[in-house]
């Protein structure tokens, strides 16, 4: 496989620091620019924390970035709004998107699928990269065939900003495509405390807890007559993200179609 140049946006962050790591110490790919909101101009080993990273500049502005840089794929892990902007701005100058930030509308995914078709280029936008978090929506997914009232727990840090989380929408989606609609609880329940019941998907409930300490976990719950199923998936750190990442960047290269989900990669 021939040399991938990769640009990394949120370089600083929880994902980004952890994206640095895994492009600089693999031999296919080199890390040619960072896009930061923070020391534009300067470079990368300029920041604490990155001092043995050479030759890598810092770029605050996606399109100046595109115009100087030659690059293949945009990793992006930021913010919904700024993911948003980046993955439009790099289709739109012929780099491939891997976009792992969450908190997409659907009318984002279908706005960047439109683009990924127009371009005829790859764009990847991963909920979840870890493989062990794939599983478990495909496994839900399975399982909603035989169970039809399920609730879906999502446990994360509580530095994150969007709610429900990334994989917990697209876990309710997966379901969603092969469940009939269902409202479920009592027809009459009534909430005391807002918010109670969680949010509401197509009539199952997705509730979002926010801990210090917590990483990124998981338990879909699933309900029938005499008997529950728990399908629980954990993320003790951020390094579990990254064989994930790494499948998609060498993915992206091979394809020239916008793909929603890991799951639709995955051998
Ligand atoms: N798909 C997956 O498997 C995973 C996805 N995620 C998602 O990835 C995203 C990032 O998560 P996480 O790393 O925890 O968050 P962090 O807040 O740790 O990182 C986000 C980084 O983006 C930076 N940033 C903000 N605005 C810009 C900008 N305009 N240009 C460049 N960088 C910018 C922030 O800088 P500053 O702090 O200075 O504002 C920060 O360093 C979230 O959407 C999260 O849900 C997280 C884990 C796994
Ligand atoms: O913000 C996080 O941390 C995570 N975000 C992703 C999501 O919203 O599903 C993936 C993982 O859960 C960690």
């Amino acid at each position: 496989m021939s040399e991938i140049k990769i640009i990394i946006a949120g370089p600083r962050g929880r994902m980004g620091s952890e994206a640095v790591k895994l492009v600089t110490t693999t031999e296919q790919f080199k890390l040619v620019a960072v896009l930061d909101h923070k020391y534009g101009g300067m470079m990368l080993s300029d920041v604490a924390g990155f001092q043995t990273i050479s030759n890598v500049p810092i770029y605050t502005n996606i399109e100046n970035c595109l115009q100087e840089v030659e690059a293949d794929v945009l990793i992006d892990l930021t913010t919904p709004e700024v993911g948003m902007y980046h993955a439009k701005a790099a289709l739109e100058h012929n780099v491939r998107p891997v976009v792992g930030t969450t908190g997409f509308t659907k009318e984002n995914l279908a706005e960047l699928e439109r683009l990924s078709y127009e371009k005829e280029l790859g764009c990847i936008i991963a909920p979840n990269f870890a493989i062990g978090a794939v599983l478990m929506m495909k496994f839900s997914q399975l399982a909603a065939k035989y169970f039809y009232d399920v609730e879906i727990i999502e446990m994360h840090h509580d530095q994150k900003l969007d709610a429900p989380s990334g994989t917990a929408v697209k876990t309710a989606e997966l379901i969603s495509d092969v469940r009939e609609t269902k409202k479920q609880g009592h027809p009459n329940e009534k909430e005391t405390i807002d918010g109670a019941r969680g949010a509401d998907y197509d009539g199952m409930h997705i509730h979002s807890v926010r801990l210090p300490g917590l990483i990124a976990h998981q338990q879909v719950l699933f309900g029938s007559d005499g008997q529950t199923l728990t399908i629980r998936h954990d993320s003790y750190n951020r390094a579990s993200f990254m064989s994930g990442v790494k499948v998609a960047v060498e993915t992206v290269m091979k394809q020239n179609n916008f793909v929603y989900g890991l799951e639709n990669i995955l051998d």
